[in-house]
């Protein structure tokens, strides 16, 4: 059984799966923007079910499975909003998100919670590459400073601030144009050998 300490093996991406992979995003977005009738409920219903039925078929375990593991943006990690990577340094990483529909907290803001997702995703990559050795989430903090919109292209910031033995400290912040939406900071602590 593989654990965290193998590097992730390289997978065969079928044709056509990235962009199948985005549109379960659009998918989730269109769902939560929609309040359909009976009989649209039905039929959404009856095609969620196929889709099911259809996945199903290929089900498999963690070390398998695509979902997470793509070289696009997001991974295919289609829980977590995806990070668009513009200019990587080992030290820095600057970039673009957009939280969709279906991370609507109220009255047009992102959910609370998706927004220490994103960072936990965005930090937890960066803390595991670069020839890095593999560390966890200690802890995570997040800054609410001002509303973070949603459908909204926002600048995001993560840096490698320090290490110090095993402990890695990385910060970031989100920026709606001159405007700081949250500053986040998270410790990972790299798994003593053996530890999974
Ligand atoms: C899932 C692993 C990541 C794998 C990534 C793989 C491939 C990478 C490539 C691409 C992948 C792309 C994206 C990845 C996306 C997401 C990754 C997200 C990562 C996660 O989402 S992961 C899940 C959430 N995470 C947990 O599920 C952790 C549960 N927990 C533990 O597993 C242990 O708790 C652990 C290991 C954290 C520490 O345990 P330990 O026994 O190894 O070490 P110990 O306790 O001795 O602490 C050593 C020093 O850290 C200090 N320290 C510890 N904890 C602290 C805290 N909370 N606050 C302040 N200081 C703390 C101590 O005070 C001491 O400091 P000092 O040395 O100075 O005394």
């Amino acid at each position: 059984m593989p654990n965290w300490w193998d590097k992730p093996a390289p997978v065969v991406i079928p044709e056509g799966y990235a962009e199948f992979a985005e549109q379960f995003r659009i998918l989730q977005d269109v769902m939560t923007a929609a309040a359909p009738d009976a009989d649209q409920t039905r039929t959404a219903s009856q095609l969620v079910a196929e889709l099911i039925d259809v996945l199903a078929q290929s089900a498999t375990d963690e070390w398998s499975q695509l979902s997470g593991r793509l070289p696009v943006p997001g991974r295919g990690q289609t829980l977590v909003p995806a990070f668009h990577i513009e200019t990587e340094t080992e030290t820095e990483s600057r970039g673009t998100v957009r939280f969709g529909r279906q991370f609507l907290g109220g009255n047009g803001a992102v959910h609370g919670g998706a927004i220490p997702l994103f960072f936990d995703d965005a930090f937890g990559r960066f803390a595991n590459t670069h020839d890095r050795t593999l560390a966890r989430t200690a802890n995570l903090h997040v800054d609410y400073r001002n509303v973070t919109p949603i459908d909204t292209d926002l600048a995001v910031i993560v840096r490698f601030d320090r290490e110090e033995g095993r402990k890695r400290y990385l910060t970031g912040e989100i920026w709606n144009g001159e405007c700081l939406c949250v500053e986040a900071s998270g410790l990972f602590v790299v798994l003593k050998p053996g530890a999974a």
